[in-house]
């Protein structure tokens, strides 16, 4: 056995983006210019590639956009006002505020603080609710969203399978079990959630038909940790310093890629797997955003 498929999230964020363009394309003809504001707080060279690279991807669509870049120093209060000014304007669709955040600052009081009308991150309480709940007027979050869209694109079907999920974050261990105990063809799974307590990790995940490594630990799934054939989807982002170009960084996922690569059936790359879908389904999520506000939305 040799040779899994790839599952590249780079084309599918490509196709992602380009009904995304056609409709920023029909809110333009109605008069609506979807717009997006993205707030950094304080000085991350990666904070800073990730702005970059959504407020880019946002102009190439016709979208908006607008990077509010904060100093570290600035306090919760300072945030939150800055946040409320968003919130009223309605010329703004979507509002994200980049993680991580200083210390000084709450995460769960700063996504409570924006309109869950204008969380493209789906992080407020009333999007995890109605995620939780089934309700498809939220915003799912991003990177649990743009799983299942890879899985949707090449026709991978997680109903009735053992979906084992490594990693139990807001962000997207238990939002992405969620979206997959939902009703529906990228939906209706079995879901085990490991995390650091659990016992017997390797075993669950050998039964695993779909794996997701969402842990944040280089290289944790190991080629014996997997099923023949599986799926398999790496969401692990770790910064190592590269022996082959002193200086520079190279990103290392969860998995290790080429054990995985063996055995597995399908696979994400790393980086060009889940990355890219993140940010298709962060600029679908304000366009949603913009249609709801506009009064066209579809659903
Ligand atoms: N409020 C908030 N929302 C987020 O969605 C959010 C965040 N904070 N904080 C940080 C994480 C991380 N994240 C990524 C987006 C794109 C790539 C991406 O496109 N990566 C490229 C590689 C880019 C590189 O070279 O580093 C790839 O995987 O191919 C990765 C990671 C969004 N995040």
């Amino acid at each position: 056995m040799q040779g899994a498929k790839l599952l590249e999230g780079r084309v599918v964020a490509a196709a992602v983006h380009e009904r995304t363009r056609q409709r920023v394309d029909q809110l333009r003809r109605r008069g609506v210019e979807p717009a997006v504001i993205f707030f950094r707080v304080g000085e991350d060279p990666a904070s800073e590639l990730y702005v970059h690279m959504k407020k880019k991807r946002a102009k190439e669509l016709g979208i908006l956009s607008e990077v509010i870049a904060l100093p570290g120093s600035t306090t919760e209060r300072e945030l939150l006002t800055r946040l409320e000014e968003k919130n009223r304007d309605s010329r703004i669709h979507g509002i994200l505020v980049q993680m991580p955040l200083p210390r000084q600052i709450r995460v769960e009081t700063v996504c409570q603080a924006i309109d869950p009308s204008k969380d493209i991150d789906g992080f407020h309480p009333i999007n995890a609710g109605k995620l939780l709940l089934g309700d498809p007027s939220g915003f799912p979050p991003c990177t649990p969203a743009g799983i299942c869209e890879i899985f949707r694109h090449y026709g991978l079907v997680t109903a009735g399978a053992e979906v084992v999920i490594l990693g139990r974050s807001n962000i997207v261990g238990k939002p992405l079990a969620a979206l997959l105990l939902a009703k529906g063809p990228q939906g209706d799974a079995t879901v085990t959630v490991l995390h650091s307590q659990s016992r017997q990790i390797p075993e669950h995940c050998r039964r695993a038909d779909f794996l997701i490594a969402a842990l944040g630990r280089a290289e944790f799934v190991r080629g014996d940790m997997i099923k023949t054939g599986a799926v398999v989807v790496d969401v692990g982002v770790t910064r190592l310093p590269d022996p082959a170009l002193p200086g520079e960084s190279r990103i290392v996922g969860d998995v290790h890629f080429k054990e995985a690569s063996q055995v597995a059936g399908w696979l994400t790359p790393n980086p060009g797997g889940v990355g890219p879908m993140t940010i298709a389904m962060l600029l679908a999520n304000t366009v949603k955003a913009a249609e709801c506000f506009a009064g066209c939305g579809e659903g």
